[in-house]
Order: C-alpha cells, then structure tokens, then sequence
C-alpha cells in the first residue's frame, strides 16, 4: 500500500504534466486574481503543489536530474545535484558557523522541518547527542518560552477548544495523512517546569514527535503534535500581542475533560489505530484524563509513566552501583506531582515485584515531599488523590525540611521532580553521605534551570561518591581529577520504543508490565562495568538503538500478555528494526503494511512473562471518581 504522500506526489505528478495547465487571462497582470492559471486555483483549493514545496516530499538539491525532469522540477531547484550527506553537512555547518545560540539553531531546525523532513530527520539521526538538547529539552523550553515570538510554519494540529467543540472530528480530516499512529498532544498546563504556557506549549508536542521519528523511528507521515487550546491563566501571555491561542482563563473541570475526550475518540475514529501520548498536562488533570481514556483509547501518559520507567531503570542501576538489594531500599522524592508519583509508583511494584514483598509494604520505603514537607495523611492538610497513595501515617514525624527528611529516613536515593529550581543544598547531600557511601542524586526538572542541583555541585558536595543523572543534559564535569559524562534521566529513552514497540505489535493497550518491560531492557543496555563506574544511562548518540531495544522490549511484553495482535515473529528484534523508517529510504520501512498476519488475541500468552506481574487492582495508579 503506498502512503498517501505518494499518491499526492503521483497526482502532482500528472498535473506537473500541464495537461490541466491553462492560462486564463492576461498572465502580464500579476493584480488580477483571473489571471491565474486553473492549475493554481486547483493547488489552492485541493492542496496539491510542486513537491519542492511539500515538505514531507521535498528532497532539494538532492532530487537527481530524473526526477527533476519526470517531477516537472526544473528550474525549481538549484543545479547542483547533491548527496543528503552533503545537504546534511551544510546545515551543520550553519549550526555551527551562524547560530549564535541554541536558540538559533532551534529556529533554524524548526524551519528545515517546515520545507525538507527528509533531511531534518537525516541531520538529527546522524547528530543526536548534539541535537536531541536543541529540539527537545533544554532549548525547547526556550523556545516555548518565546514560542510566538518565533512562530513561522505550523507544524502539527490544533484544536480550539472555545470556537471548535463538536467539530474535532471534522478538523482531523484537514490532516494530509490518513495513516496517523501516534499523536503527542498536550494542553499546554505545565509545560516541563516552566508552568502554563499555554498554546506556546506546542514546541513539546513538536519535540517529541520529532524524537518519535529520528529516534523511535515512526514515518514523519504518521506522527502528529497536537494542541489543545483551552486557555491559559498565564497573565503575561494573555497581555501578549503575538499569542497565537485565545485569550481566555484556561478550562476547567468537566468542560476540560469534554474537551479531551473528544479530541481522543475523534483520532480513535479518524485513526482507528493510532496511540496517544498525553505530555504536560498539569498534575490536577493529568491522572484523571489517564484513568478516564486509558481503557477507551490506545493512550499513555509520558509524564507518569513514561517518567516511571526511565527513572525506574537508573534506580536498578544504582542500587546495583551502591550494592543495596532492593528489599533495602530507601527512596526520598522531593517533589509529589504526576511525574515523582508515576516514578514512586513504579519503582514500589519494581521492589514489590523482585523482592516479594506486598506492594503496601514495598511503598514504604518510599518518602515523598511537597512544598509543605513530608507528606502524611495526619500533617492537617486535605490531600489530593494522587498523594495519598505513597502518604506515610503515624509512622513518620512532621518534617519540613530536606535534611530533616534525609536524616530520618537515611535514604539511598533521592529525587527531585519539583520543576523549583536549586533546592539540593551542600548540607543535604553531606546528610546523605552519612547513611550512604554512594548516594543516588537524580535533579530530574526540566529545563536545566530548573534542575534542584547541577553535577558539578552535587559530585563537589559528595566529594566524587555519588550516582548522579539529571533530566536535563550537562556538559561533562571534573570529578577528582577525572572528567565524567553526565547521566540524563529523561523519558527520552523511553516513550520512543515504548509507542514504537506498542504500535508495531498492535497493542490493544499499553500496560504498566510494558512499561517495566521498557525500564529493565534500558538498565540491562549498561553494562555491569559502566554502572561499576557510576554510569547508570546510555549516551545519548545510542538513543536509536536502545529505542530499538525498548521496542523490542514492550512488544514481547504486549505477546506474552496477549494484548497483542501480531503473532509472534520469529525475529522480533528484526521485525522492530526493519520497520524503522530511514530519511535515506524515505518510502520504506515503516510506510509497508506489516508483513505478520493480524490475528485475534491469542487465548494464552505464549510461555511465562520473565517479568511476569501481577500487582493486583490496588497499586494501580490512584484512581478517581468518574466524571458525573
Ligand atoms: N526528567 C524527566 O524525564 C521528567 C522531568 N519532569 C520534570 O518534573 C518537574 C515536575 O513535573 P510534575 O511532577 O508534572 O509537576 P507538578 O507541578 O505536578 O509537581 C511538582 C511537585 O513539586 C512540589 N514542589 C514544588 N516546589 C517545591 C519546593 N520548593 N519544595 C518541595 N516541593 C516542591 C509540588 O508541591 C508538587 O508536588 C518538571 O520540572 C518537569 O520538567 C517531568 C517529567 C519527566
Ligand atoms: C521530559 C518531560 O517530559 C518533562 O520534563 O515534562
Ligand atoms: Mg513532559
């Protein structure tokens, strides 16, 4: 079956031809709306234009003087016939010669994927470990920041939720492809630790579907960033000139769940197959919104979940730097939002799971905190759901401060997840020192600003004796005379395979066991020396091979738990790989219909789950009350 760009690129093809070409007026008067050709009038009205200026097709100089001929190209390109690698190294140099920033480069990344995706995608696979920091996290931050500032060429869909409810379905069939299987959408609420940000919000959709592609390996065709405008109460945007969304209080309550919900069953009707990843949307929405679609459409959220596996893998990886067995294990959160829960949650079934222990007992090793402090059910105040879950009772003091805390509970680890800024001072890392000769130090808030500590204080304060990753990318650091690289605990290495993997398999849902699939393929990719060493990530130039892993990963997990519907292949590894899209084959790979039959569910997992789990219904995720 070919993609729908294909038979776009066929059908300007024949009008390439000129055989519906046919001047109308007096073409000497560019004034005259008459005098443009019908040619024209059809391009506007259905859409179709030279390829050049399709950017899912353009390739530029990079067409060969066939093409330019067959296409109707010439004169439409320069000359000069070039190799991608060559187009490619132009626009590094450009990135390196005449961005003074990374802004910038950002800037001039979002424009190459306005006219040349291919090439985007070619740039961005071949320099991940420089570009994944200028697409995504920190730069995005930036650039969402100043989002409609830098706005030129919109790059995904959005959804009006004042002007356009009831018409969400219809908006969809305004997408060119037909063939959507994943969506990221966000509602702008909490956009990294930068807050509401409103429709500015949609450079993290952009984000994370482009590291869906160059990463995961999704066909650009396939993948779309989605916003939904349901206001913002960001008081500085709404007095901006330049925002592009409407200038109304955000939604709230039922009227944002609606809104939601029609915005996920539309894609459901309009892509039957398509996979949903919630991202940034505020904590007082974001479970909700799970626990309401999670079992009507294919759908995860990469806050809580996706956070919880790769947060999960570091932590395998650390307690194995630290030789701590896990029935052991103390775990201190600073920070109780959707992303240090989803982070607690999975890491209590992971000690629940291997040590045997019930998970009520395996959540007490567990200490959140808030702006208030540790958090109990008796400190005096009402808590939301999703902090009642990991809340301790009597057992605990009240405590207010982070030493305090460490002192108590003599953790192993500690995470931050607060989006506050500099929190984890020199005392506190001291404190941790006591009960721990290599501590756990994970500052997972984006953007780098808002990370709780930098490596550079956090190995000074440990004196080199700790296992550090932050969410955040860092420059290297000196570390007792030796320079270390930096550990990045983002979900970046997960929500890639994890929605390639769930795809790929025809996954009728998306499991906590696949997620946990996903975090124990990521720890086993470091080897036993590197996390001896206090590496406890990959780097991020492996980022594609170890999505390749996940995805490998989570769909074995979809077959044994029999929400799958492929059989089993008899190579699934290859079976993953081979459906990677690659910007130099641009219409293979992912764009082919699966090769392995569907079937219907199988009766029984095939053999015993290594990780087989059983959690039962109580360690779910905390639920809530259905919408009335
Ligand atoms: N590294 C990664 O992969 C990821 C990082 N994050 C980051 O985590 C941060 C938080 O995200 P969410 O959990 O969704 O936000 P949230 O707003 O739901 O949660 C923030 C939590 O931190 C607490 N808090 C805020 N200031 C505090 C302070 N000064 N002291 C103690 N507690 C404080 C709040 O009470 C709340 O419990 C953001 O910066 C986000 O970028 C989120 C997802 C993934
Ligand atoms: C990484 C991410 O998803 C966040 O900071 O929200
Ligand atoms: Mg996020």
């Amino acid at each position: 079956m070919s993609s729908l760009l294909e038979k776009v690129e066929s059908l300007v093809i024949r009008k390439g031809a000129g055989d519906e070409a046919e001047v109308v007026t007096d073409v000497t008067d560019p004034g005259n709306p008459a005098t443009r050709t019908q040619e024209i009038k059809k391009v506007e009205e259905h859409g179709a234009a030279p390829i050049v200026w399709i950017p899912f097709l353009n390739r530029g100089t990079n067409f060969t003087p066939e093409e330019r001929r067959r296409k109707r190209l010439e004169g439409l390109v320069p000359p000069a016939v070039e190799p991608i690698e060559l187009q490619a190294e132009r626009v590094m140099l450009q990135l390196h010669d005449e961005c003074p920033n990374s802004l910038a480069k950002y800037e001039l990344l979002a424009q190459l994927a306005a006219t040349n995706v291919s090439l985007l995608y070619y740039v961005l696979i071949h320099n991940l470990e420089q570009l994944a920091p200028i697409v995504y996290t920190p730069t995005v931050g930036e650039a969402c920041q100043k989002f409609d500032r830098i706005f030129r060429q919109s790059l995904g869909m959005y959804f009006d939720c004042f002007n356009q409810r009831g018409r969400f379905r219809e908006i969809m069939d305004n997408w060119f492809s037909h063939s959507v299987q994943i969506i990221v959408v966000t509602d702008g609420g909490r956009i990294l630790g930068l807050g509401d940000l409103g429709t500015n919000g949609m450079g993290i959709p952009v984000g994370k579907i482009q590291l869906y592609v160059g990463v995961g390996g999704f066909h650009p065709e396939h993948s779309l960033p989605a916003q939904l405008d349901v206001g913002t109460c960001n008081e500085e945007l709404l007095k901006d000139k330049f925002y592009l969304g409407n200038k109304k209080k955000r939604l709230d309550g039922k009227e944002h769940m609606a809104a939601v919900e029609e915005f996920c069953m539309a894609a459901k009707n309009k892509w039957p197959n398509v996979l949903i990843q919630f991202e940034d949307f505020p904590t007082d929405k974001a479970f909700d919104i799970l626990d309401r679609m999670r079992d009507k459409v294919l759908c995860f959220n990469d806050d809580i979940q996706g956070t919880g596996a790769v947060t999960t893998a570091g932590f395998i990886n650390g307690m194995k730097a630290q030789h701590t067995p896990l029935k052991d294990a103390r775990i201190v959160f600073y920070g109780a939002g959707s992303s240090a829960v989803g982070v607690a949650t999975m890491i209590a079934q992971l000690i629940s799971k291997e040590t045997g222990m019930p998970f009520d007992e395996a959540k007490k090793h567990i200490y959140m905190m808030d702006s208030k402090g540790l958090i109990t059910t008796k400190r005096g105040d009402k808590l939301p759901e999703h902090k009642k879950l990991m809340a301790h009772g009597d057992d605990v003091p009240v405590l207010k401060d982070l030493k305090d805390v460490i002192a108590h509970v003599k953790p192993h680890a500690l995470i931050g997840l607060t989006g506050a800024g500099p929190a984890f001072k020199k005392e506190d890392i001291e404190e941790m020192l006591k009960y721990c000769d290599k501590p756990l130090i994970f500052p997972l808030s984006n953007p780098s600003s808002k990370a709780e500590i930098t490596a550079e204080k956090a190995y000074e304060y440990a004196h080199g004796k700790c296992v550090y990753a932050s969410g955040s990318p860092e420059e290297p650091v000196k570390v007792n005379g030796k320079t270390v690289k930096v550990g990045q605990c983002n979900n970046f290495w997960i929500f890639p395979g994890v929605g390639f993997g769930a795809v790929m398999s025809k996954s009728k849902k998306v499991t906590d066991e696949m997620f946990l699939a996903a975090a124990r393929a990521l720890a086993d990719f470091v080897t036993p020396e590197q996390i001896e060493q206090g590496q406890l990530y990959p780097e991020a130039k492996d980022l594609r091979k170890v999505a390749a892993t996940v995805a490998t990963a989570v769909a074995d997990e979809a077959i044994k738990q029999g929400v799958a519907r492929i059989k089993r292949p008899a190579d699934l590894r290859g079976f993953i790989e081979h459906r990677m899209w690659d910007p130099e084959k641009p219409h293979l790979n992912a764009t082919t219909p699966l090769t392995t039959p569907m079937t219907t569910p199988m009766a029984t997992p095939q053999g015993t789950p290594r990780h087989s789990m059983d959690f039962g219904s109580d360690v779910k995720f905390p639920q809530h009350k259905p919408m009335s």
